[in-house]
Parts: C-alpha cells; sequence; structure tokens
C-alpha cells in the first residue's frame, strides 16, 4: 500500500492544468455502451475509476483503448450483460452500465455496489425509474437482474435529486419506444456533458441542466466525438489549497461557470479570485483567510464534493465557520483524522463545528474516502512537519497526477510505499 509524505509550509505558486471532469467520463463512457459504433472521447482523466470502468466495458466485450487521455470505445462486439460484484465493489458508478446495458440489449445483471464510507447510497431510485420504463426487475443474491422486451417512455418523478440516478435513466431512456420524462431531475454540470455526448450520437434529450429532462426515444445511435468538460471538484481542491497555504494559483482549463457558488464562499472567506473563459486565479498573498458557513445541497448549491476540502479553509481561517452535510448521512470521516492533527472541530449532528485551530501538527492519518483524502492533503501543506497520509489509494479514484500537479506548484509531497 502506498502512502503520501507531505510536509507542510510552503504556499503554493503557480499554475494547474486541470483535468477532465471524473464524474461526467464515468457515465460518458458507459453510455458508449448504446452504440454498437465507434466514440472517441477526450480530455478523460487518467484514474482508478477509469481504469476499473474500461475494465468493465472489455468484459462486455467492447474493444477500448485508451493513450494520452483519449478514449475509443467500439461497442459493436458487446455480448455479455454481467457487471461482477468484484469490480463494483470498488466503484460505486458501476451502477451506470445498468440503463445503457438494458436498453440496448433487453438485459442486464448488476451487483449492487454497496455501501461505503460516506453513507448507505442505496439505489431504489434506479430501479423505480427502470420498472416505470417497463422494465422487470429483481434483486437477489446482491445483485439487480433486469430484463425488458423494449423499454417504453415514461413520466418519471425523483423522490430524491439524485445524479447517477438521472444519469442512469436518461441513458435508459434514449432508446426506449417514446417520451420520457425525468422530473426533479439533477441539475450537475456532469448530466449536461452526458446529455451533450449522447445528443452528438443522435440521442434527442432537452431540458438538461433544469430539473425537467425530456428525451424523446430513437432506434440507435451513430459514432460520436466529445471533449469531457473540466472537473470542477479537482479546480475547487487546488483553489482552497490555495487559500489555505497562502499562494498564489492559476487553474488552467477550468470552468469558472461550473462552481460559482464555490467560488462566492471563497471570495467570502477573503480569497481574491479572478476568473477568464477558461482559468480561475486564487490569490492569498498578504490577505487573511475568514471562516464562512457552508451547507452541502444538489446543484447549483455549495457540493457535497467540496465539503472536506471546506472543513479544513474553517480549520485555517479566523473565526467560527459551520460546515452543515445534508447530502450523505456519514461524511464526516476526516473530521477525526484532522482532530489528530489538532484542528479545533465540534460535531453536533450533520455540522461540523470547525474553530481557528492556531497551528495544525503533523500526524499519520488515514484516508477513508476520496475527498477525505484531499482534505487530509491539504491539512498536510499547512501543518508543521511532515503528515503521513495512509491508504491514498482513495485519492487514486478521483485526482490524476496529484503529486505532480501538487509539486509543480512548490509543494513537498512524495509517494512512497508503506514500510
Ligand atoms: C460518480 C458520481 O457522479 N458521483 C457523484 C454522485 O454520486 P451519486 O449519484 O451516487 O449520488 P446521488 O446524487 O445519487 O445521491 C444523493 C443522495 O440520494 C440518495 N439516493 C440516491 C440514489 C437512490 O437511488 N436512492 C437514494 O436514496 C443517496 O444515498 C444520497 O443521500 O453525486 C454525489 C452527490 O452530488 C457526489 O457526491 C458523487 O461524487
Ligand atoms: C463521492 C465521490 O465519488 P463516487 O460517487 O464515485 O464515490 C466523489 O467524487 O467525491
Amino acid at each position: 500500500m502506498q502512502q503520501f509524505l507531505v510536509t507542510g509550509g510552503q504556499p503554493l505558486q503557480g499554475n494547474v492544468t486541470i483535468s477532465g471532469a471524473k464524474n461526467a467520463a464515468l457515465p460518458i463512457l458507459f453510455a458508449s455502451l448504446l452504440s454498437a459504433s465507434t466514440s472517441t472521447i477526450r480530455n478523460v482523466p487518467k484514474l482508478k475509476d477509469i481504469e476499473t470502468t474500461i475494465k468493465l466495458l472489455q468484459l462486455f466485450g467492447a474493444e477500448v483503448s485508451f493513450a494520452d487521455n483519449v478514449v475509443t470505445v467500439d461497442g459493436a462486439g458487446v455480448n455479455n450483460q454481467f457487471a461482477p460484484y468484484e469490480l463494483v465493489k470498488t466503484m460505486r458508478a458501476s451502477i451506470l452500465a445498468l440503463g445503457p446495458l438494458l436498453s440496448r440489449f433487453g438485459k442486464a445483471e448488476v451487483s449492487l455496489p454497496g455501501g461505503c464510507a460516506i453513507g448507505a447510497r442505496p439505489v431504489n431510485l434506479h430501479i423505480d425509474g427502470l420498472r416505470k420504463m417497463g422494465a422487470e426487475i429483481v434483486v437477489e443474491n446482491g445483485y439487480i437482474k433486469a430484463t425488458s422486451k423494449g423499454l417504453k417512455g415514461a413520466n418519471i418523478i425523483m423522490d430524491m435529486v439524485s445524479v447517477t440516478g438521472t444519469e442512469n435513466l436518461m441513458m435508459a431512456a434514449v432508446l426506449a419506444d417514446g417520451i420520457t420524462t425525468i422530473d426533479n431531475a439533477a441539475r450537475e454540470p456532469e448530466v449536461v456533458d452526458l446529455a451533450v455526448y449522447l445528443n452528438s450520437m443522435g440521442a434527442k434529450i432537452t431540458g438538461a441542466g433544469t430539473d425537467t429532462i425530456t428525451i424523446e426515444g430513437i432506434k440507435s445511435l451513430h459514432t460520436a466525438e466529445h471533449s469531457v468538460l473540466p472537473d470542477r471538484i479537482e479546480t475547487g481542491t487546488f483553489l482552497v489549497a490555495a487559500a489555505v497555504t497562502g499562494g498564489d494559483v492559476t487553474c488552467r482549463n477550468a470552468d469558472p461557470t461550473e462552481l460559482e457558488v464555490v467560488l462566492e464562499k471563497l471570495r467570502e472567506a477573503g480569497v481574491e479570485i479572478s476568473t477568464g473563459p477558461d482559468w480561475i486565479r486564487a490569490n492569498m498573498t498578504g490577505r487573511q483567510l475568514k471562516s464562512v458557513d457552508v451547507k452541502t445541497v444538489p446543484h447549483p448549491g455549495f457540493p457535497t464534493d467540496m465539503q472536506a476540502q471546506f472543513t479544513v479553509l474553517n480549520v485555517v481561517a479566523h473565526g467560527v465557520g459551520m460546515v452543515t452535510e445534508t447530502i450523505f448521512e456519514n461524511r464526516f470521516m476526516h473530521v477525526p483524522e484532522l482532530q489528530r492533527m489538532g484542528a479545533k472541530i465540534r460535531l453536533e449532528g450533520n455540522t461540523a463545528v470547525c474553530q481557528h485551530s492556531e497551528k495544525l501538527l503533523a500526524a499519520q492519518v488515514m484516508a477513508t474516502d476520496l475527498r477525505a483524502s484531499a482534505s487530509l492533503v491539504i491539512a498536510g501543506l499547512v501543518a508543521d512537519g511532515t503528515t503521513v497520509v495512509d491508504r491514498i489509494y482513495h485519492i487514486d479514484r478521483g485526482y490524476e497526477q496529484i503529486e505532480f500537479k501538487l509539486k509543480g506548484l512548490g509543494a513537498q509531497i512524495e509517494r512512497v510505499d508503506a514500510s
């Protein structure tokens, strides 16, 4: 197992290039299963989750190549609709195989993803929506077994806003007979990027980015080319790292329109934020960080995937900041680890009350999930001494070459094999 050794004290300075968004690339790769033609997808980040997805696509019978952040998928040979637990358990987004396989082949068997560190994360909304479209679904022996004699368009009202739920149903509806509407749909930029990709393959989707998405089913999809949108969470993570280290960082290949709330919160925290069409600069030189209250909600509100990073920001900042998590029931696993570094945080229900902590001190800490890992690395960048972050396979799920990017900004961080 590998660890990061992070030595604090260096303000981050310079430019960093943002990768394509994991949470857009994953559904887009699964969507390529809907077509028997070849898709070319650019700006795909080289991540563990992408490797897992490619393994799954190959297992289904697709021909896939991945080089220089470009993936090509030829779906002509897909002849297997079984997603085994061994692969699914490492990546929840594997559930996104369900809609496309069922829609194109009339059958799919996908392992239940199971719970994870941040919460139970059930998939009932995916299943209910597909049933509304006429699928027969049983859940037994840990697998979702779905069949259909041809999905039919339906009016689906989602009980809760679900990102992958919306994506799964949107993909399934593309080849269904008739018109599907998804109400209370997720409005995340990654949902929009998936719709843009599907439409470039010939799908008829309108309303993505609003809470009602309409999909007119068609018979088949054709070849397509698409470039994945920039990763707003990776961008936000680097901006927070710049803020807490008192640095000056410009994120290149970033999209400021994707993370307006985060930028507003950073401004409120005293960070000088400037933006251009494809860059965002966070300058903290000579400024004092102030605590901010954040509450996670579905897009366009404050993203849960930035919550752990803002917890660290509030520990470094002056004042008391309340971080409230409303999306996942167990997304404060980073708190006890940050406390080991001297962070003054008190958990009150689903709120972390974060107090300015004079000094963070290096410690051995354990990453428990993707964004928790990012928060521990950020804390290490400001702590006195060398922090050891264990279980960094979590961070490799979602951050492309994070240590090289951080080193490029002057950080002291090394990847080592755990002794
Ligand atoms: C691969 C991907 O895109 N992952 C993102 C996606 O996860 P994901 O799509 O899994 O998250 P959801 O939007 O589905 O989850 C939101 C809430 O709805 C609940 N729920 C969801 C589905 C369901 O069938 N039943 C149910 O109760 C979940 O437990 C959670 O409490 O959106 C999350 C919320 O922005 C992000 O943190 C993840 O990074
Ligand atoms: C929770 C996340 O991802 P996933 O849904 O893939 O677990 C995340 O990206 O922060």
